[in-house]
């Protein structure tokens, strides 16, 4: 039986980890492409030097050519500029668009049956954006955001609690941005409310750097942002989908019809909670929110409308 083919653009920190990541799980052979060749090769290479020591067979090849992408089952967009301390997300989108454009075109050009998973920020704006050039179906476009943030929020639970991060299962919604919403209700210690183990005081002070995780890791590397657990979110989502795993994680996906009532923001991709399997967004999640994260809701909304209200698309 053929593996599965995973290609990745962008051989940076984040596309680099990523292809190391799946390569050790076996979950496809892997093609990352970069517009600068000899990283795309080099780091494929490294990578493949490294299969004998940790035993994989998984192939993973670099290229500046998108004819060796030819029939991705699923493709993950890590193309683009990364922020510096003092900058916002929203501070890359028109450089990062034009990026996010052109690598679209070449995804619907050569795989047009693919699954894609952007990661480029600003995150939600350039979801949309790929949505829009490639005009794939909207269960086959989504945005990884909400599983890092979600990840953020249960490591920061567990660091202050004492409790396994495996007891911790966390929700994070809304935009990939400051004003994201992360979800007391819904955050859970094996079960039991996490208002159980943590006062009201403790928990806001960690959705508060919750909110700025992605910020604290840029101003402690100062070059560049997060990578190990964004590849680690981005591993999540292509497994929940090879595997067909039905998982219910928070991603970014394109809101209409009913569900974009329910939710207030129809026309856009921003973070909910979906049911991600074989068909991709197999079902978005209702969620039943207090009248104070309704509101920190609507404001997140508001701030990936203005931007993406900007795209010269
Ligand atoms: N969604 C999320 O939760 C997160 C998103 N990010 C974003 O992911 C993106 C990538 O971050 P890193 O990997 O750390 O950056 P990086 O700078 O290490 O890698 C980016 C790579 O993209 C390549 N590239 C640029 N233009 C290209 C094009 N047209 N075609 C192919 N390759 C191209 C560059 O040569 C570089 O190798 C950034 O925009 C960053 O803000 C970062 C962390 C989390
Ligand atoms: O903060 C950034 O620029 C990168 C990112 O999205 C994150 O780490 O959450």
């Amino acid at each position: 039986m053929n593996r599965k083919k995973i290609t990745i653009v962008g051989a940076g920190n984040i596309g680099a980890t990523l292809a190391l990541l799946l390569a050790r799980r076996e979950t496809a052979d892997i093609t990352l492409v970069d517009i600068d060749e000899g990283i795309a090769k080099g780091k494929a290479l490294d990578i493949m030097e490294a299969s004998p020591i940790l035993g994989f067979n998984a192939h993973v090849t670099g290229t500046a050519d998108y004819a060796d992408t030819a029939n991705s089952d699923v493709v993950v967009i890590t193309a683009g500029f990364p922020r510096k301390p003092g900058m916002s997300r929203d501070d890359l989108l028109f450089k990062n668009f034009e990026i996010v454009k052109s690598v679209s075109e070449q995804i619907k050009k050569y795989s047009p049956d693919a699954f894609v998973i952007v990661v480029t920020n600003p995150l939600d704006a350039m979801t949309y954006t790929a949505l829009k050039v490639t005009g794939f179906p909207k269960e086959r476009v989504m945005g990884m955001a909400g599983v890092l943030d979600s990840a953020r929020f249960a490591y920061f639970i567990s660091e202050k609690t004492g409790i396994s991060v495996e007891n911790i299962k966390a929700f994070v919604i809304g935009g990939h941005g400051d004003d994201m919403v992360p979800l007391r209700k819904y955050t859970t210690i094996s079960g039991m409310p996490v208002t159980n183990f943590l006062s009201d005081e403790e928990l806001s002070e960690i959705i508060e750097r919750t909110r700025f995780g992605g910020g604290e890791i840029v101003q402690l590397l100062k070059t560049g942002s997060a990578f190990y657990a964004p590849a680690a979110s981005i591993l999540e989502m292509v497994i929940a989908i090879l595997w067909n795993k039905r998982k219910i994680l928070s991603a970014s996906v394109y809101l209409d019809g009913e569900i974009g009532e329910y939710y207030g923001a129809s026309g856009l991709c921003v973070g909910v909670p979906i049911v991600l399997g074989k068909e991709g967004v197999e079902e978005i999640i209702k969620l039943d929110l207090s009248d104070e994260e309704w509101q920190q809701w609507r404001k997140s909304v508001e701030s990936v409308r203005k931007l993406v209200e900007k795209l010269p698309l």
